[in-house]
């Protein structure tokens, strides 16, 4: 492993419990990972102790087989000794250099010509090549934002660290600058970590995405298995739209059915299923609900949100259990009217039975 994150806490000075616990994550040389999480969850915290600006309680951190950090042995090698770059969501370019000298700041050990080399390679890479005379001010949000990139991986670090590096821009610059960001970090062969509070952000960008809530990282995995597949409540409500319907593990011709009002389904893709007769929720998402009149279940419609290409609708079937669908925005059905829905489950994931229909987010 490149990066290897082991067992790693982080506890602030008079603070009574630690705001990062027992986090362990690794990536590949060439991975891109992103932590994801709500306010406060403790993504910075542990982007900080990865930096080594923070000193962490517990666990450790190698990078290429060095132990960078390790609280047992009391190892911490400082954040300049790391050969860490650093991008931070609002830029910190120099106003008064001009974009040329900026991305130089880094190199300053360097022979001159080797200096040239790597700032003119660095603006090619981030496809600014003529701006390097320009200043911050004469360049867009976007524009900014990848020369610090450039900035940030002139001196060749061995991990890049970005944390919220899209959140000053508007949601359309974002998106796009997203995407590329992900190219010129495949292009440099860069391994990095990212923070984000935007699932499509870290889906846009990320190899390995990791969800944090409140202190713990409950699933570290590609983004497909966290949508498909997600390891724990909190995942499955924070990524992603659906809700937990009640249903009942029955047995069929080939092993054990879940049973819910909407329909049953094997367990196709090995998801651990509770024991026969056993009561369990599963996780319906917004996708698999198709809109389908002749289908015999038939749901009200109690809110609709418009998306563009297709509806959001928040629908109620006649037991009173809520369901999500996303539908065609074609379909353009009013709030109260009945439609006909099916379940078509590609990934059966139950939970054990906790609070009825729970509307994920
Ligand atoms: N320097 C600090 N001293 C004491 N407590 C801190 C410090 N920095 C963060 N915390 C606390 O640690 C917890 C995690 O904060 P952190 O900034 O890591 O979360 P986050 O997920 O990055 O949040 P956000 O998305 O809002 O930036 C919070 O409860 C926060 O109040």
């Amino acid at each position: 492993m490149f990066l290897h994150v082991d067992q790693l806490s982080v506890q602030y000075p008079g603070a009574a419990r630690a705001s990062v616990r027992h986090v362990s994550l690794a990536l590949e040389r060439g991975q891109i990972g992103a932590l994801l999480g709500p306010s406060g969850c403790g993504k910075t915290s542990l982007l900080r102790a990865v930096a080594g600006l923070e000193r962490p309680a517990r666990g450790r951190v190698v990078l290429e087989g060095d132990a960078v950090s390790d609280a047992a042995a009391g190892r911490h090698l400082p954040p300049e000794q790391r050969r860490i770059g650093m991008v931070f969501q609002d830029y910190a370019l120099f106003p008064h250099m001009t974009v040329a000298e900026n991305v130089l700041f880094g190199l300053k050990g360097l022979p001159r010509a080797e200096q040239q080399a790597r700032v003119a390679q660095m603006l090619d890479l981030v496809g600014l090549a003529g701006a390097a005379s320009r200043h911050p001010h004469q360049l867009s949000g976007g524009q900014q934002q990848r020369i610090a990139l450039a900035r940030a991986l002139a001196p060749k670090p061995r991990l890049l660290l970005m944390d919220e590096p899209f959140s000053s821009l508007d949601v359309d610059l974002r998106e796009r600058l997203a995407q590329e960001v992900r190219a010129i970090l495949k292009q440099a062969e860069t391994t990095a970590l990212f923070v984000t509070h935007d699932q499509m952000e870290a889906f846009a960008v990320a190899d390995l995405v990791g969800v944090m809530n409140d202190g713990e990282l409950q699933q570290w995995d590609e983004p497909y298995a966290l949508y498909h597949r997600p390891a724990t409540r909190f995942v499955a409500t924070f990524v992603g739209h659906g809700v937990f319907a009640p249903a009942r593990v029955v047995s069929g011709p080939e092993g054990a059915r879940v049973r819910s009002a909407l329909g049953e389904w094997s367990d196709r893709f090995e998801c651990p299923l509770p024991g026969i007769g056993g009561e369990c929720d599963v996780l319906l998402r917004a996708d698999d609900i198709v809109h389908d009149d002749d289908s015999a279940v038939k749901a009200r419609i109690r809110a609709k949100a418009f998306r563009g290409s297709e509806f959001l609708y928040t629908l109620e079937l006649a037991s009173g259990e809520l369901v999500m669908a996303h539908v065609p925005s074609h379909h353009d059905h009013a709030v109260g009217e009945w439609i006909g829905i099916r379940a078509e489950l590609d990934h059966v994931v139950t939970f054990p039975r906790d609070l009825k229909g729970v509307v994920a987010a």
